[in-house]
């Protein structure tokens, strides 16, 4: 380990002034100035980590949300590669994972700034990009720092001869490690995990990060970390893992103005602007489909504010302009699935708002992260249907300190509700039989929770496509259809009230990529040309999935009960 980083336990007062040369830093300076600078910063887990990483002890640490976990893995990682003799170009020093394309670009971004001022590279290698200019760019070019999406890693590993590159391996980061070590990703981490030299023969480390660490990844990280890992968590005991000045509100509407009420509390957020700072949204939905309809329905809508989407039903150059764009806009809303609820950075925003059942504490505590980063205030709004209020029942949930949203008049749904439909009325029924579809798919693995039968999954993902999409189908109505195939792959054969055809609208309702035809919660990474269910857990508190396969040896699959930390 190096023993040259410099640094002081001495508290300096921090400030907007310091936070400014901080930043300057990071962008202008070497990387052992950055080092310094960094520990002064009011970034708890930057100092409460550095002691241990320097030291060379594996590292499993869990922050809230937005104080500075990316710099906490990089920098002394990057001070270490710094501070070791240059390794050949053919060889990686640090490989960091992540559960989602954009984030490991974005901590792409966030390496090369460090390394800016040296002779060594960065690359990040992801799902949706062409496979084969990673490989020749992995023979070609330096990649001390690589950062990948398991699916892609894996892909490079069995046949793009990955493999010699990492053989020399320092160290090794999980970011977001909770959902890498969830079923969704375990047959990729056993892979990647398998690939890489004996730890103690190259005297690997491993840092696992996240705001939200539940109780049985402590064990599932063991096929991770040493037996001697340091576990550092910046919260108390008696602290909850979302920032306490970020006001968390709920609203419970009916079902079928969802649409009406999430217009009108976007409303009120451009109204409190100037209160709140500035008018930049991210909107959460269950599903891709749902998230590229809010986009399409709020697009049509008499706005002023420009809107974007992002989820797996895009192409990833089509992810990336939306991410660019919404992060450079001044003012807008962002529609997204789970694809953007953790570890996403984007300055700025200033309220989550986050539409229908989420699909875990976790996943609530990840998506509100996305506002109030850094020390800066934020908003959050949960908008619930009645008979997803269950949720507020979580063990987890249950400590946070939610708020009742100040009443939706029903006037107001009713002049919300005039538009949308209006909206609605633009967009296609494909769109919407898509939507419809998702929706089953999303819960039906929320049964248990929900306590719902199937026929009762039915009657509401009917009254969805009729009373909320306003879907029409002509006289007597009819659901969407669903092609027999997609109804028996969700278990939903003989259900009444499903309407099956031979063939969808349009061709629209394909099956899922990977073939599953089944859809669900969109928390993809979506390498290996795969629909991955990141969260397999099939769904928040409820069944479990049974698609997640593999399992770590010794290691409990999963969990029968509600997400909690
Ligand atoms: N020492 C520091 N001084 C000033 N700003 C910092 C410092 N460290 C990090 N930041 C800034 O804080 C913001 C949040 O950091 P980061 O994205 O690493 O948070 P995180 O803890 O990983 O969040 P999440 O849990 O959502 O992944 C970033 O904009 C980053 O540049």
């Amino acid at each position: 380990m190096s023993q040259s980083i410099e640094w002081s336990p001495l508290p300096l007062p921090s400030g907007s002034e310091h936070e400014q040369a901080v930043r300057q830093s990071l962008s202008n300076t070497a990387p052992r100035w950055v080092t310094l600078a960094w520990l002064y910063a009011d970034a708890k887990v930057q100092a409460a980590t550095l002691p241990s990483i320097i030291d060379n002890h594996d590292v499993l640490a869990q922050a809230k949300t937005g104080t500075g976990k990316t710099l906490a893995f990089l920098v002394p990682s990057i001070q270490r590669l710094l501070d070791s003799p240059a390794p050949p170009q053919s060889l990686t020093s640090i490989l960091v994972l992540s559960p989602t394309r954009e984030l490991a670009l974005q901590i792409g971004v966030a390496a090369e700034g460090l390394l800016k001022a040296s002779n060594y590279g960065v690359r990040c290698v992801v799902g949706g990009t062409n496979i084969e200019t990673d490989k020749r760019q992995l023979k070609t070019q330096r990649a001390d720092v690589l950062v990948a999406t398991p699916g892609r890693l894996v892909d490079l590993l069995e046949n793009g001869g990955l493999k010699p590159r990492l053989s020399q391996l320092r160290t090794l980061v999980l970011d977001e490690a909770d959902r890498l070590l969830d079923a969704g990703f375990r047959k990729e981490l056993l892979k990647i995990l398998e690939a890489l030299p004996d730890r103690q023969a190259v005297r690997r480390q491993t840092l696992l990060f996240s705001a939200t660490i539940p109780t049985e990844v402590h064990t599932i990280a063991s096929v991770a970390l040493s037996k001697d890992h340091h576990f550092i968590s910046t919260l108390k005991e008696e602290d909850v893992n979302v920032h306490e000045h970020v006001i968390q509100e709920v609203a419970v509407v009916a079902m079928a103005d969802m649409l009406p009420a999430s217009l009108e509390v976007l409303r009120r957020e451009e109204e409190q602007a100037p209160a709140r700072g500035g008018f930049k949204v991210m909107v959460f939905l269950p599903t891709a489909r749902a998230a590229a309809l809010y986009h399409d329905v709020f697009a049509a809508l008499p706005t002023r504010y420009p809107v974007w989407e992002i989820h797996s039903r895009m192409s990833q150059s089509k992810r990336n302009k939306s991410t660019e764009e919404f992060r450079q806009a001044p003012t807008g809303v962002l529609f997204s699935s789970d694809v953007t609820a953790r570890g996403i950075d984007v300055q700025g925003v200033t309220a989550v708002v986050q539409v229908g059942l989420p699909s875990s504490a976790e996943q609530y505590v990840h998506r509100l992260g996305r506002t109030a980063r850094a020390g800066n205030k934020g908003h959050g709004v949960l908008v619930l249907a009645e008979f997803e209020t269950m949720f507020l029942n979580d063990k987890t949930m249950r400590t946070f300190p939610l708020q009742t949203y100040p009443a939706i008049s029903p006037g107001a749904v009713s002049s919300s509700r005039a538009l949308v439909d209006q909206a609605l009325g633009t967009v296609p029924d494909e769109a919407k039989a898509q939507a419809y579809q998702a929706w089953l798919g999303y819960y039906n693995s929320n049964l248990r929770a929900l306590k719902w039968s199937q026929a009762d999954l039915v009657r509401h993902a009917n009254d969805y496509a009729r009373d909320s999409l306003r879907y029409r189908s002509g006289e007597p109505w009819q659901a969407p259809g669903l092609l027999a195939k997609t109804v028996g792959k969700m278990g939903l054969k003989g259900v009444p009230g499903l309407h099956i055809v031979k063939d969808v609208q349009g061709g629209g309702q394909r099956a899922p990529r990977g073939g599953q035809g089944v859809p669900q919660p969109d928390l993809v990474e979506g390498g290996m040309g795969g629909h991955k269910m990141n969260g397999a857990r099939g769904g928040f508190g409820g069944q479990r999935g049974g698609r997640a396969r593999g399992g770590f040896r010794g290691v409990p699959r999963g969990r029968g009960g509600p997400r909690t930390n």
